[in-house]
């Protein structure tokens, strides 16, 4: 059942682990003994066969991104959801973008959370994106936008110069949680208010369905003359958005270790390095935090303080992972935001203390009549460009 499934699926073809179940599921094209020369070999990109899936492998070898595992994993042809579930990961895909909703439950059952949910609605809507859109086109047209902005950089200077976490400043107007927060909601305006008071980056919420965001409302950022760097925040499964995002604009972009398996993360952040974009991946809990720390070329990590399965938000769970990765994630340069649930200038002194330099803030700030002024609030004083 699922291979038809797998078969039939244009969105995930351009994922790459999605990529390797649907192109080979069932019988390996190479043997293992193959895999074992591959996995072996310095060399071992250039032995590969020529083709999409190991020109994609190849750049990944040569990158040293892969490993032994991985190899096996994606020769044996498993599904997309049994290589996720054997990396702990709970949103199982539905691979049949043209099906109704309805045709997918009887396959899989309701979805079994709303990021679940999310996820499935999202795979439909990206196949019916690369209809309108080959993703060609879009590679030509990310190409040509204005290069992207260091966002990185942005965050680590705001931390230096104010001493106080940097902020990306989210135009959030509605989410699942909270409904909507805003209901009078100009993106430009509130960008430029969040720019003028401090902020080092912007976070624009491109989700329609679920958090009322728009790529329209990207692009109006973007061109309103607003510095700042943009992460678009969106929920990637696939490269196409990628190209999508920094078309319209973006310098950064969200990838959710919670959805996608370390191959498409890897798959997906030699994308973002080619476009210049970088990437914040997300993490919410013990074993996504090492999954991501094991992936060579991250360099931000977000930790959800939000579980995006049941809503529950703690920010102790910042505190937790910090004080157990801590030592590894300072080893290795990598700077963390605290992201949601920050309402109060003991919060971000909080998670501060844990060890993040930087914080993601939407729901705080939107809800106040001025969003520019709230952030002195949040952080107890002003911030500085
Ligand atoms: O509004 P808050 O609680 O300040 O949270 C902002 C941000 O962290 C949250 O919007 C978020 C974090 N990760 C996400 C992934 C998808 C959608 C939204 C999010």
């Amino acid at each position: 059942m699922e291979s038809s499934l797998l078969a039939s699926s244009q969105s995930v073809r351009s994922s790459f682990s999605a990529a390797a179940a649907a192109g080979t599921r069932g019988r390996s094209p190479h043997g293992p003994s193959r895999v074992a020369t591959l996995a072996g070999n310095g060399n071992r990109a250039r032995t590969l066969r020529a083709g999409p899936k190991d020109s994609i492998l190849e750049v990944l070898a040569q990158d040293d991104m892969l490993n032994a595992t991985e190899l096996v994993q994606w020769e044996s042809g498993k599904s997309v959801n049994d290589i996720a579930a054997s990396q702990g990961i709970r949103i199982r895909r539905h691979c049949h973008p043209t099906a109704s909703l309805e045709e997918i439950e009887k396959e899989l059952g309701p979805p079994r959370n709303i990021l679940e949910k999310i996820i499935w609605d999202k795979e439909i809507e990206v196949a019916q994106g690369h209809a309108k859109r080959p993703l060609e086109e879009l590679i030509q047209a990310a190409e040509k936008a204005p290069p992207s902005r260091d966002f990185y950089g942005a965050l680590e200077a705001a931390y230096k110069r104010n001493g106080v976490p940097a902020l990306i400043a989210e135009v959030k107007k509605a989410s699942p949680s909270r409904g909507v927060l805003r209901e009078n909601f100009n993106p430009v305006e509130i960008a430029q208010a969040y720019e003028k008071n401090g902020a080092a980056c912007l976070s624009i919420l491109t989700d329609e369905k679920y958090f009322q965001g728009s790529f329209e409302n990207l692009e109006k950022v973007r061109t309103s003359g607003v510095k700042c760097p943009l992460l678009c925040k969106e929920f990637v499964i696939d490269k196409w958005q990628i190209y999508n995002a920094r078309s319209k604009g973006a310098d950064a972009i969200l990838l959710i270790a919670a959805v996608l398996p370390d191959l498409d993360i890897k798959y997906f952040l030699r994308i973002c390095k080619d476009l210049g974009m970088t990437a914040l991946i997300e993490v919410h809990d013990e074993r996504e935090m090492e999954r991501v720390l094991k992936i060579n070329g991250v360099k931000l990590i977000g930790i959800n303080n939000r579980s995006l399965e049941t809503f529950v938000v703690d920010t102790s769970n910042t505190k937790m992972l910090l004080e157990k990765h801590g030592d590894s994630i300072r080893e290795k340069g990598i700077l963390v935001v605290g992201e949601s649930g920050l309402f109060t200038p003991d919060d971000v002194a909080y998670v501060q203390n844990a060890g993040v330099s930087a914080v993601l803030v939407g729901e705080s700030l939107v809800k106040q009549e001025d969003p520019g002024r709230a952030i002195a609030g949040l952080f107890g004083k002003e911030l500085i460009h």
